[in-house]
């Protein structure tokens, strides 16, 4: 039961909920049934097929309209007298300012990308206002609080970033699954249907054969004259058979591996394939691309089922007979979607293909499918748990119940038998550029690195900055924004193009630049120190950022996908560390293990810990033999346990 100062606390609160989908749906609901009664909701999204097993707000009739839209007039309709204002707009909008978050008196984000926390982060720290932090995949989920001075912001930690890979493993060497998945998808795949100018590493380096390459971009090219049945085979033997020989000459790389065998398509379908249902090339003037399937063609219906190397032969002969026949013109500009059913179908044939060569077992389309398209299926039921703790947690701040402020973690299998993990929020970590503007360090090449490079991959990409602004002490050296004109515009674009050390101020070892952007009101420094090499595979930037919170990859064992929807941390990564006989958990992330006296008031030195002046980082954990234990009282002095029956 809430009490009185809970439900005024409620009623007079302004809420932002940054999106409208899996989570976003629970949350508006919950809000309003809880009491809320001015909320906003921004979202860019329009609602497709494939939300509605979920996203409960939404109806086959709503398909193409405005998320945050719908779900408003779904959640009026059963508290007509609340007010809800929709947003039908990227949160990255210049109008989504500092001003605009400042009205709120809290933020509960129900994002399902990186670049939008990061962004939503950074005008919460400018506006000083709090966020609740909410992320799912599947069974797994966390709700934390970032209150600024008080917790760590959403980007005090590394965020997993998902796992790559290095390229010999995909090129000559695989050992799972996975790998033959990402060979097929960014390598066959996008040599044959993808834009040819790119640069494939789809040949294997065998210890005599340095400009194989050359003879490879040959043979991917369709002969003239040549059918697609028999150009079919020809790829298939050069991937599966030639190139295999070739790695096989590589002695060295077999000392301590299984050797990989080579196939022939000649020896598993020695003759022309035969679609169950006709020969669908002569067909080609139906119109409905999407819904060419080989699989169709050939009679296979269940996704579910494990093919044997002779269909999977067959799949992947005919999937690309359809790709030449049905979908010619897009050839040249196709790149890798989950939802393209003849690329799901020729990746998983070509993929179990590989994987027969190296005796790793082959996998059903499904599978395969949820591995390319790093698909987690998400589960209603941890959407509408996480949407029930942001609020409790939004309830709390809203209080300044800071004590009480628990980051809480669903789990997929029960830990000392619970489901639900609370932990005390951490403090801000000193070392994050983002609330406690350390400066940062980039190792370079000043004079080979182009300042594109480093707005793409640096700015961009690891900062997380939409509008950079950059400076090399007083002069400008870059800027974005609506308000240049034309010959500061050419001015800028010219700069991108020319290295670090020839700009009109040279940037080059021990230069301090100054990075900023306007809408997020973060600025940074960067040293600059010259570096001639980099490793191409370990630094494949060509650059290198340190003071910055470096994402460690993760992958889970079992060569599923990694993190669907980037959420903030995955469960994996907490280490639920126990106090010598008081039943004590603490669970803290990234592995990096602290016993619970280092987290007591005394402790100054770990960045993450606490200074003394924050709650310890104790967490009772209450023993006990329930199936299901959650905690019903987050505003006791010690979390009790409920039964859930
Ligand atoms: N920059 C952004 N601005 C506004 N809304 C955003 C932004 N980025 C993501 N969103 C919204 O966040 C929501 C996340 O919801 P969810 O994780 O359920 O994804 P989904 O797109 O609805 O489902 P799925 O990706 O599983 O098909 C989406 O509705 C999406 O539109
Ligand atoms: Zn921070």
């Amino acid at each position: 039961m809430a009490s009185e100062q809970q439900l005024q606390a409620v009623k007079n609160a302004k809420v932002l909920m940054v999106g409208a989908g899996g989570i976003g749906c629970e949350l508006l609901k919950t809000l309003a049934l809880s009491g809320f009664q001015d909320i906003h909701i921004i979202d860019m999204d329009t609602i497709e097929v494939s939300n509605l097993n979920r996203q409960f707000l939404f109806r086959q009739s709503h398909v193409g309209q405005s998320k945050a839209k719908v779900a408003r007039e779904a959640v009026l309709r059963f508290k007509p007298h609340i007010n809800i204002t929709a947003h039908h707009a990227n949160v990255k909008n210049p109008e989504f300012s500092v001003e605009f978050f400042k009205k709120f008196n809290v933020v509960l984000n129900g994002l399902d990308n990186l670049d939008a926390r990061r962004h939503v982060n950074r005008l919460c720290l400018a506006a000083e206002v709090p966020i609740v932090e909410s992320g799912t995949t599947g069974f797994l989920g966390q709700v934390t609080v970032h209150v600024k001075g008080k917790t760590e912001c959403y980007e005090c930690q590394p965020k997993p970033t998902p796992k790559t890979y290095p390229v010999c493993t995909i090129t000559s060497t695989p050992s799972k699954f996975v790998h033959c998945i990402v060979w097929a998808k960014d390598l066959l795949f996008a040599k044959l249907f993808g834009d040819k100018n790119l640069e494939n590493d789809l040949y294997v380096r065998s210890n005599d054969s340095s400009n194989s390459s050359e003879i490879v971009g040959d043979i991917f090219e369709r002969r003239e004259g040549e059918d697609s049945e028999k150009y079919g085979r020809r790829i298939y033997d050069h991937v599966f058979g030639h190139n295999i020989e070739a790695a096989l000459a590589n002695e060295d790389t077999w000392k301590n591996r299984n050797r990989p065998k080579p196939i022939y398509i000649d020896d598993v379908l020695p003759d022309k394939l035969v679609q169950q249902n006709g020969n669908l090339e002569k067909n080609s003037t139906v119109d409905d691309t999407l819904s060419v399937s080989a699989m169709t063609s050939l009679g296979l219906r269940n996704p579910q089922d494990v093919w044997s190397l002779v269909e999977n032969t067959k799949v992947f002969l005919e999937s690309l007979k359809l790709f030449l026949g049905k979908r010619g013109k897009e050839i040249g500009n196709l790149i890798f979607d989950k939802d393209d059913q003849l690329a799901v179908e020729f990746v998983t044939a070509a993929a179990n293909i590989r994987a027969a060569s190296f005796g790793i077992p082959m996998h059903s389309l499904f599978e395969a499918k949820g591995i390319a398209g790093n698909i987690i299926h998400a589960v209603a039921t941890t959407n509408a748990v996480v949407a029930g703790l942001i609020v409790i947690e939004a309830t709390k701040v809203l209080l300044n119940d800071v004590k009480n402020y628990r980051m809480t973690y669903c789990l997929e299998h029960p830990s000392r038998k619970m489901l639900l993990m609370p932990v005390e929020p951490f403090e801000p970590n000193k070392s994050c550029f983002v609330c406690s503007k350390t400066p940062l360090y980039l190792e370079v090449n000043t004079y080979h690195t182009k300042l594109r490079d480093f707005v793409e991959k640096i700015v961009k990409a690891k900062l997380g900055m939409n509008l950079p602004l950059i400076m090399n002490g007083s002069a400008l050296i870059y800027e974005v924004g609506d308000d240049l004109d034309e010959a500061m515009v050419a001015n800028y674009e010219a700069n991108l193009e020319k290295v670090l050390a020839d700009l009109p101020s040279p940037v080059t070892s021990g230069t301090r630049l100054t990075v900023e952007d306007l809408q997020q009101e973060l600025s940074c420094e960067i040293s600059i120190k010259q570096r001639e090499d980099f490793d191409e595979e370990k630094e494949p930037d060509g650059m290198l950022l340190s003071g910055w919170i470096q994402a460690p990859q993760v992958e889970k064992d079992d060569e599923k996908p990694v993190v669907q929807g980037e959420s903030t941390l995955v469960v994996s990564q907490l280490v639920p560390l126990e106090s010598e006989g008081n039943g004590e958990i603490e669970i803290i992330p990234s592995g990096t293990k602290r016993k619970l006296s280092q987290t007591s008031s005394a402790s100054t030195s770990n960045s993450c810990g606490t200074d003394g002046n924050g709650a310890d980082k104790k967490l009772q954990v209450i023993d006990d033999d329930d199936e299901i234990v959650v905690l019903n009282d987050w505003n006791s002095e010690t979390n009790k346990k409920k039964k859930v029956l």
